[in-house]
């Protein structure tokens, strides 16, 4: 693999180490596309439209390929070509080549294709990019209008070439091996990408995040470059702020790519503090007794009797800052502390509600008008059992052990449990809610969507239902990518063009685009609102809104999102049915279903 000299013998200056990088990288980069334009050779062979009568060889579309001029066309299109000479890499030199395009190639489908979803995306589209080229093979479609819309392709906006992650990864692992540090290969600043950042985002976690390129030269397998470093095992805050940036902050939330989460690096800021005022934290006073060590059997105890290290202080600061305004009994659970401990350190580090009236020894500050400023989640019974609840799944009796056991607390799995069980018992507290009652939101949580199928229809393709459905069923869930309007403006040539249109308005910030990727809501046809028998209504659902697709008839009115089914005159859809929609007073009408 390697005929280079190895570190020890290249000393261990500077200039050594930056020889060697470069001349493992340029060594890397010469098996890599050596193999590379192999592959894409045979992978665009294997492309090639299978034509029985008149089989067709062609390696690499080129123009050095055309060698029967009645079955291919020339476009004026150029890319750059790696060459082989006599099946060996010829260096780093690239050729530009014309495009040929071949007739054997299957003309587009009639129907663009769609990436089936379950759920809206957000890909945080910028309208100057162009995210896809649209109707590629389709020669009656107006490219260069279309182009004149955007500033360059998405791709090239923040793209990560996946190959330079992994030639400089590749690059980085045998060095490695060969006893450079990941960061002594930063130093040199020789590589394209950098391996490690002060955060995480460097070439490291990129290449963790990317799919894996499988190629012959690859030693990903055998070699692991440890990632950036862990935050301290005794540091909380960092340790959450990764966690943070990683998972929803949604506790109800188990999607990766829900509308809320945005991959933008977290930061716990104690300064700015998530109530109001500039205080680090404040503190419930507390109600109950909860234990031989509560705050409210104690007289009087002093911070002097109290000793805190300065990791334990941070702890309760995290905990404090985080969390919605607890007591120091909940606190003193999740601090492994006792009460009365954290009660000092409250009133030592934080803004401390004492607790008031016949509580000894700790008279009051409290104050009933502050204490109304946390709104009514503080005093919500739900959020508070929930806290209960979790406080009593996520810091067991086992999990304190092993915080005894070890100095280092396996956060990721603490977190994740906590998270985890806020989650199920959001979802209990949901099924009590919405036990025996058909709510829609409820009805769109629960995914209670009916059999249908798409088949050709009145206007094109259409949607079908396969089962009975009544009025205020919820029949499916309209769901694409969120869209931004200056993308619906341009996104909307693309609709002229193929003469359909699968964008929704959701809001005032975001349509609902089912072009690229949708379900089968998207062939849901038009007619006028005494034919329809669909209704999109907008719910609010966990903090999203989302759109449901409700059976429906001419004398169905919305008047709550909470309306039930029975509230509503009864008039079962049969299955078979075509499902129409009205589109609303814009939408040009076809004549059958003229108003
Ligand atoms: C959301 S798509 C519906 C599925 C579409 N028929 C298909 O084949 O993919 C909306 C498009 O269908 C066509 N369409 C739907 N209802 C129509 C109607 N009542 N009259 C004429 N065209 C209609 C229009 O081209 C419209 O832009």
């Amino acid at each position: 693999m390697t005929d280079r000299a190895p570190v020890g013998e290249l000393g261990a200056g500077a200039a050594s180490a930056k020889q060697l990088i470069a001349q493992t990288f340029k060594e890397v980069w010469k098996e890599y596309y050596s193999w590379e334009t192999v592959h894409s050779a045979q992978l665009l062979r294997s492309l090639a439209a299978k034509n029985p009568e008149k089989p067709v060889e062609f390696s690499v579309l080129t123009a050095e390929s055309e060698d029967d001029s009645s079955e291919v066309a020339t476009s004026g299109a150029s890319f750059q070509r790696y060459p082989l000479v006599n099946d060996k890499w010829d260096g780093l030199t690239r050729r530009t080549e014309s495009v040929v395009v071949s007739s054997h190639l299957t003309p587009h489908p009639p129907y663009e294709s769609c990436t089936p979803i379950s759920h809206s995306i957000l890909h945080g589209d910028d309208s100057n990019f162009m995210p896809f080229v649209p109707l590629a093979d389709d020669p009656t479609f107006n490219h260069q209008e279309h182009a004149y819309e955007y500033k360059a392709l998405a791709w090239q906006q923040a793209y990560r070439d996946p190959e330079t992650l992994e030639i400089t990864m590749e690059t980085a692992r045998r060095l490695v091996v060969d006893g450079l540090s990941a960061q002594q290969i930063d130093d040199t600043a020789v590589l394209p990408l950098i391996l490690r950042t002060t955060s995480v985002w460097g070439a490291l976690w990129n290449a963790k995040q990317s799919d894996a390129i499988v190629w012959p030269g690859s030693s990903r397998t055998l070699c692991s470059i440890p990632d950036v470093s862990p935050p301290p095992a005794n540091n909380l805050r960092l340790r959450l702020q990764d966690h943070i940036t990683l998972c929803c902050r949604r506790s109800d939330c188990l999607q990766a790519n829900c509308f809320s989460h945005s991959m933008q690096q977290a930061v716990i800021n104690y300064d700015r503090h998530r109530y109001r005022g500039a205080e680090p934290f404040r503190c419930l006073p507390a109600q109950t007794i909860c234990g031989d060590a509560c705050t409210l059997r104690r007289q009087a105890v002093s911070e002097h009797d109290v000793s805190w290290s300065a990791e334990d202080i941070d702890d309760l600061r995290v905990i404090a800052h985080l969390g919605t305004p607890m007591t120091p009994c909940d606190l003193a659970i999740l601090c492994h502390k006792p009460c009365y401990e954290v009660a000092v350190m409250c009133r030592k580090h934080g803004n401390f509600y004492v607790p008031v009236k016949d509580q000894g020894g700790e008279s009051g500050d409290a104050d009933t008008t502050d204490r109304q400023g946390y709104g009514s989640q503080s005093t919500s019974d739900i959020l508070r059992r929930q806290r209960a609840l979790a406080l009593d799944y996520a810091w067991g009796p086992t999990v304190r052990a092993e915080r005894r056991n070890e100095n280092a607390i396996p956060t990721f799995a603490l977190v994740a449990k906590l998270v985890g069980t806020m989650a199920s018992i959001w979802m209990r507290v949901n099924d009590q809610l919405f036990e025996g009652n058909s709510c829609r939101n409820a009805q769109i949580q629960r995914q209670q969507h009916k059999r249908v199928e798409v088949k050709t229809g009145e206007y094109g393709l259409g949607l079908f239902l396969l089962e009975d459905a009544k009025t205020g069923d919820l029949i499916t869930e309209y769901v694409g990518e969120l869209i931004f309007e200056p993308t619906f403006v341009c996104r909307g040539q693309v609709a002229d063009h193929v003469g359909r249109s699968y964008v929704f308005g959701l809001n005032d910030v975001f349509s609902v685009d089912a072009t690229n990727a949708g379900n089968a809501s998207r062939y849901i046809n038009h007619a006028p609102t005494r034919q329809a028998n669909v209704k999109a209504i907008i719910l609010a659902v966990n903090e999203d809104q989302r759109i449901g697709i409700f059976a429906s008839n001419s004398t169905f009115q919305i008047s709550s999102q909470f309306t039930t089914s029975d509230t509503l005159a009864e008039k079962d859809i049969p299955a078979g049915a075509e499902l129409f929609m009205d589109y609303g007073p814009e939408y040009p009408i076809g004549d059958k279903h003229a108003k």
